[in-house]
């Protein structure tokens, strides 16, 4: 399923946070949504999970508009891992199984598809072996895993991560992200650290004061200039002989800008 935002412009407490807004997130691709602290990045991503409906502009999955549907069709598509998950006193394997509400008919009843995605999901979110523990009881990365595997196994066609990486170590983090990719499932992913972004995303988009700065693959939107206008850095992003494209940040990266 592709995503397509189009011209989506959002006001909140009469101060404008996003203005016409476009991007593209073709079927099966990885966008990493970047930029500067209150950029506008969560509201963009709150627009597409239906948490805030856009001002102006439309979001749409495959030409269908995704604030028209019912909100059933729309939860079954899109799965959201946020910053703060939230904890409660469910399980692990509990937490998991809220991923099929979406898929469930108005009398809920467990089936063995739903079984299998559960297992599937944990199994791919690599927290198996914690199925029986209370939420409560788990590490702030654990926890976040827990709602990748949610997300996972309401079997989307639309993932939406909102800095996804946030509390897990640096091995964790590389995991994660290796996993969302092997998925194969369109995602669009708020990512802080850059290094991780442009190892990680098929394509970027910079957002900068609520407007796009710059979009398309990874080198051509984290040029130089935008690395210093946008970002208040020196440095600069370069693929290296192994094909992997790295930043390196000058010996001051704050020097005059
Ligand atoms: N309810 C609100 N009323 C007024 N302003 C808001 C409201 N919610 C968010 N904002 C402002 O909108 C701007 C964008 O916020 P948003 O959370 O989308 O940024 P972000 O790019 O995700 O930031 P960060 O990287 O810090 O998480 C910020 O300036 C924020 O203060």
């Amino acid at each position: 399923m592709r995503l397509d935002i189009a011209g989506v412009g959002v006001t909140l407490d009469g101060k404008p946070i996003l203005d016409d807004v476009s991007l593209t997130v073709p079927q099966g691709s990885v966008v990493g949504l970047v930029g500067p602290n209150g950029s506008g990045k969560s509201t963009l991503l709150r627009t597409v999970y239906r948490s805030l409906r856009p001002l102006t502009g439309a979001v749409k999955l495959d030409d269908a508009d995704l604030w028209s549907m019912p909100i059933r069709a729309s939860a079954r598509r899109v799965a959201a891992v946020l910053q703060e998950g939230g904890t409660s006193a469910l399980t692990v394997a509990e937490i998991v199984e809220l991923g099929r509400t979406p898929h469930h008919g108005v009398i809920s009843r467990t089936t063995p598809e739903d079984r299998e995605a559960v297992r599937v999901a944990m199994e791919r979110a690599g927290v198996t072996e914690l199925a029986e523990r209370s939420m409560t009881s788990l590490s702030g990365g654990e926890r976040q895993r827990v709602h990748l595997a949610r997300a996972l196994a309401q079997e989307p066609a639309l993932l939406v991560l909102d800095e996804p990486t946030n509390h897990l170590d640096i091995r964790a983090r590389f995991s994660l992200l290796a996993t969302v990719r092997k998925l194969g499932v369109t995602t669009l992913a708020v990512l802080h650290e850059l290094d991780l972004a442009v190892r990680s995303c098929d394509h970027l988009v910079v957002l900068d004061h609520g407007k796009v700065a710059a979009a398309g693959e990874v080198l051509d939107a984290l040029t130089p200039t935008i690395l210093r206008e946008v970002f208040g850095v020196h440095a600069k992003a370069e693929r290296h002989s192994d094909g992997v494209v790295r930043i390196t940040y000058a010996a001051d990266p704050l020097g005059d800008l």
